[in-house]
C-alpha cells in the first residue's frame, strides 16, 4: 500500500537517532539510542507541557471560569487582551478553542461507535501486510518502553485503536525527541521545518520509514487531522526560541502546542462513547484539558531541573507578583513565598484534571482505563510536590511503584461507569 513505500530521501538534518531509511531495510526501524534512559536526557528544554488556566474563579490568577453547562472554560471579561500598547489581541484560550471546534466538526460526521466499524481495513499489497504488522509492533515495544503504565492500559482497547494510539504516541515522542533527546544541540529551525514536510508526506501517505508508515496507516483510517500534529512541531520551535514566558496566556500556548494537541490527536482514535450525550466539542475540550492538566504538572514537578538548564516555564507575571525573581528560582530555596506561589499554580493544574474528569467517562469503554490511570498517576504528581513540602528544586516528586499499582483496579472500576449510567452529564449535552 502506498504508505508502504518507503522514501529513501534523508533530509539530512534530520538526525539519524529518529531512523533511517538504511535503518528501515535492515529492519531496525528506530534505534534505541534514540530514546535514551530517561534519566540520562538531554533536559534542555522543558518536555511537553500542557495546560488551561485559572484554578478558582476567585483566585488571582483567575481569568477564565469553567463553566459546568458547556464543558468550557469561560473567559471571565472577555477572550481578548489588551497589550501594554494597546493592541487587542485574541487570547490563547480563544484560538486554541477555535482548534477545538475545528477538530470536532471534522470527527461529528462520523457515527460514534464502540467497535469503530468506520475504521478501514488494511489495503492488501502482496508483501506489504507484514512490514505494516511489524511497523506497528515497533510502536508498541516504544511505546511499552516509555509509557509502561499507558501501554498496559492501551492492551484493553480494540487492536487496530491499541495500535493507532501506539503510532500516534511514538510520532509525539519522535518529535519531542528532536529538541530534548541527544541530538538536541543540531537542532535548527529548518529541521523542524523538514519534519514538518516529512509529516506532510505522511499524511498524503508518502512515509519515510517504518515507524512513519504506521501512522500513515492510523491517519488513513481515522479522522485524524494533521493540525495537532504541525501544531505540536511549532511547540518545539517555540521551545527553540523561547527559555521565559511572561503569563499564563504564554504558557497556555506552549502547553497546548506540546501536549495539548495529543489529547485532540488521540480522541478521534478513541472514540467517543455511542451512549454519551455529550456534546463532541465539549469531549475535545476534556481532552485537551488533559494534555495541559499533564504538563503544568510536568512544569512544576521539573522546576529545579528546568531552572539548572537556565529555563524558568512559570509565568514572569506570576512569579513577580508572588515577589519571586528568577535568582531566586536559580538559588533552589523553598520560602513561604515559594510554598504559597506554589500552592496557587497546583490548584490551576488540579482545576484542568478536574475539568478533563467528566470527559473521560464520554469515551468508548475500552479507552477509559488507560486514560483514567494515566490521569491519576499524572495527578499524584501534584501531592508529591506537597508531600515534598514544595521543594521541587532538589526533590523530584515522582508516583512510588505501589502506589502506582493502586491506581491501576481504581482506574478500572471508574472506567465501568458509563455516560448512560450518569444521571447527569458534567458535560454539555447535544
Ligand atoms: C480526557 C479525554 C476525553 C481524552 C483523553 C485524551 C488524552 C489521551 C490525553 C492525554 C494527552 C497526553 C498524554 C499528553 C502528554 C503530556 C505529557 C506531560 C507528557 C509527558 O510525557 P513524558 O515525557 O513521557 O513524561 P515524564 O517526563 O513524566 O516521563
Amino acid at each position: 500500500m502506498a504508505c508502504l513505500l518507503l522514501r529513501m530521501i534523508a533530509p539530512a538534518d534530520i538526525p539519524s537517532g529518529l531512523g533511517s531509511a538504511e535503518a528501515v531495510r535492515e529492519g531496525d526501524h528506530l534505534p534505541r539510542k534514540a530514546f535514551p534512559p530517561r534519566n540520562n536526557r538531554n533536559l534542555s528544554r522543558k518536555r511537553r507541557r500542557w495546560s488551561l488556566r485559572s484554578p478558582h474563579a476567585d483566585s488571582k490568577y483567575a481569568s477564565l471560569r469553567f463553566d459546568p453547562e458547556s464543558g468550557r472554560n469561560l473567559p471571565l471579561v472577555s477572550s481578548l487582551l489588551t497589550s501594554t500598547a494597546g493592541e487587542v489581541a485574541v487570547s490563547s484560550e480563544q484560538k486554541v478553542y477555535n482548534v477545538v471546534l475545528k477538530q470536532a466538526a471534522l470527527v461529528k460526521q462520523q457515527p460514534r461507535s464502540s467497535t469503530a466499524p468506520d475504521v478501514k481495513p488494511d489495503t492488501v499489497i502482496p508483501g506489504s501486510v507484514g512490514l505494516l504488522k511489524e511497523a506497528y509492533d515497533r510502536c508498541g515495544e516504544v511505546c511499552a518502553e516509555y509509557a509502561k503504565t499507558f501501554y498496559l492500559g492501551t492492551l484493553l482497547m480494540t487492536p487496530e485503536r491499541r495500535r493507532a494510539i501506539w503510532a500516534i504516541d511514538v510520532w509525539c515522542r519522535r518529535t519531542d525527541e528532536l529538541v530534548d533527546g541527544p541530538n538536541a544541540s543540531q537542532i535548527t529551525p529548518t529541521a523542524l521545518d523538514r519534519w514538518e514536510s516529512r509529516l506532510e508526506d505522511v499524511f498524503a501517505g508518502r512515509p519515510y520509514d517504518m515507524l512513519d508508515a504506521a501512522l500513515s496507516d492510523t491517519v488513513s483510517k481515522y479522522p485524524v487531522d494533521i493540525q495537532p500534529f504541525r501544531d505540536m512541531i511549532e511547540g518545539m520551535r517555540m521551545d527553540l526560541k523561547k527559555s521565559r514566558y511572561k503569563n499564563f496566556d504564554e504558557l497556555y500556548l506552549y502547553c497546548y502546542y506540546v501536549a495539548g494537541t495529543v489529547g485532540l490527536m488521540s480522541v478521534p482514535v478513541m472514540g467517543i462513547a455511542p451512549e454519551s450525550k455529550a456534546t463532541t466539542e465539549s469531549v475535545y475540550g476534556a481532552a485537551l484539558a488533559l494534555g495541559l492538566a499533564n504538563q503544568l504538572t510536568n512544569i512544576l514537578r521539573d522546576v529545579g531541573e528546568d531552572a539548572r538548564r537556565g529555563r524558568i516555564y512559570l509565568p514572569q507575571d506570576e512569579l513577580a507578583q508572588a515577589g519571586i525573581s528568577d535568582e531566586d528560582i536559580f538559588d533552589g530555596k523553598v520560602t513561604e513565598k515559594w510554598r504559597s506561589f506554589m500552592k496557587n499554580q497546583i490548584k490551576r493544574a488540579r482545576m484542568f484534571f478536574q475539568q478533563a474528569e467528566a470527559g473521560v467517562t464520554e469515551l468508548n469503554r475500552a479507552s477509559r482505563w488507560p486514560v483514567w490511570a494515566s490521569l491519576q498517576l499524572y495527578r499524584q504528581i501534584l501531592d508529591e510536590i506537597e508531600a515534598n513540602d514544595y521543594n521541587n528544586f532538589t526533590k523530584r516528586a515522582y508516583v512510588s511503584k505501589a502506589k502506582k499499582l493502586l491506581a491501576l483496579p481504581v482506574a478500572y472500576r471508574r472506567s465501568l461507569i458509563s455516560p448512560s449510567s450518569l444521571s447527569q452529564s458534567s458535560l454539555a449535552k447535544t
